[in-house]
């Protein structure tokens, strides 16, 4: 459904985005995370036609967005990061409006405009100055518009940005129901797990370069094979600490500085080695209080593969 190849987009020597390439199958949602400035927003208007890329290009739905701009158009609903709202509208009235603006006859707009407002959960708010409404209600009806020609795709520039956690699951649920229409929805945030709940796919992006890209969980796979043990002894330190440094698959073994008799280290053996780890240990006469494996959340995963930027 999505395809990019060999995207680069320079700004004069600087180079925002490096080669990227991906492909996003009908009815995903992809998540684009990184932090500030990594690209996100150059990849989506790019994705958009607004922007040209340097080289390589992309395609949605077979059209190449350098060439095809207009039928890329009719295949997409684009909600830039910032966005302007006309303060003299309704909310109805601000629908109708891009409704028209996209050929819809006025027939088909009354009809349509009730059920994307209920969509987005604005039909209470439709005789609303648009100027007056929430920042989540804004968002909503900026949803609301990029509907209207009923594209395949969305795609979405941190749509949950400057949201209170009310608004955020709101729009959260939002995108569920879009999913479940069959919506291919690329979407943007840095931050990891809001994305994680809501995508199937991620694709992590820093430098202009994607560094890892996969299901939430085969990114939590990969990163987990570097996990980190914790052990803490009864007595024994020292011995303790000898027997993990002999195995080949431990490394880094340090104090821990704030708890006496333990230590942690990093660990790239599979679980089963990590249980036979811990049968040895015991055979040896280690006196094995604890080992427990340091828990990872997503926060740390994305500063993890991101640990580059400054
Ligand atoms: N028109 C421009 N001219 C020069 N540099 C630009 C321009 N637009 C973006 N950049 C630079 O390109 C890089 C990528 O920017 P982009 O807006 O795509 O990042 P982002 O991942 O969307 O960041 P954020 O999360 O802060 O929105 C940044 O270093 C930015 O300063």
């Amino acid at each position: 459904m999505i395809e990019i190849l060999n995207l680069t987009k320079k700004y004069g020597s600087f180079t925002a985005l490096d080669n990227l390439n991906l492909n996003i199958e009908k009815g995903t949602v992809f998540g684009f995370v990184g932090p500030n400035g990594a690209g996100k927003s150059t990849t989506f208007s790019i994705l958009a036609t607004l922007l040209a890329p340097t080289e390589g290009t992309a395609y949605i739905n077979g059209f190449d967005v350098t060439r095809d701009p207009k039928k890329v158009r009719r295949h997409i609903g684009y909600m830039p990061d910032f966005f302007g709202v006309y303060d003299q509208l309704k909310a109805s009235e601000y629908l109708d409006f891009y409704g028209a603006s996209y050929g819809l006859g006025p027939a088909e707009r009354s009809a349509l405009i009730p059920q994307l407002l209920e969509l987005v959960n604005l039909s209470h708010k439709k005789d609303s100055y648009v100027d007056v409404l929430s920042r989540g209600m804004k968002q909503r009806l900026c949803l609301a518009r990029c509907l209207i020609h009923d594209p395949e795709v969305l795609i979405l520039d941190e749509p949950a940005s400057g949201l209170d956690p009310r608004a955020r699951i709101e729009m959260r649920d939002i995108l569920k129901e879009l999913k479940a229409m069959g919506k291919t929805i690329v979407i943007s945030s840095h931050i990891l797990p809001e994305l994680a709940e809501m995508c199937d796919e991620l694709g992590v992006i820093e430098n202009g370069q994607l560094v890892a890209t996969g299901t939430v969980s085969a990114i939590h796979q990969k990163l987990k094979a570097n996990k980190v043990l914790n052990v803490t002894v009864l007595d024994g330190l020292e011995k303790a600490i000898g027997f993990f440094e002999d195995d080949p698959k431990v490394t880094a073994v340090q104090l821990d500085e704030k708890e006496e008799r333990a230590f942690h280290f990093a660990y790239n053996g599979t679980e089963r080695e990590q249980t036979e780890l811990l049968e040895k240990a015991i055979h040896n006469g280690i006196h094995v209080l604890n080992f427990s494996e340091e828990k990872t959340d997503l926060e740390d995963i994305f500063l993890e593969i991101t640990k580059g930027d400054e």
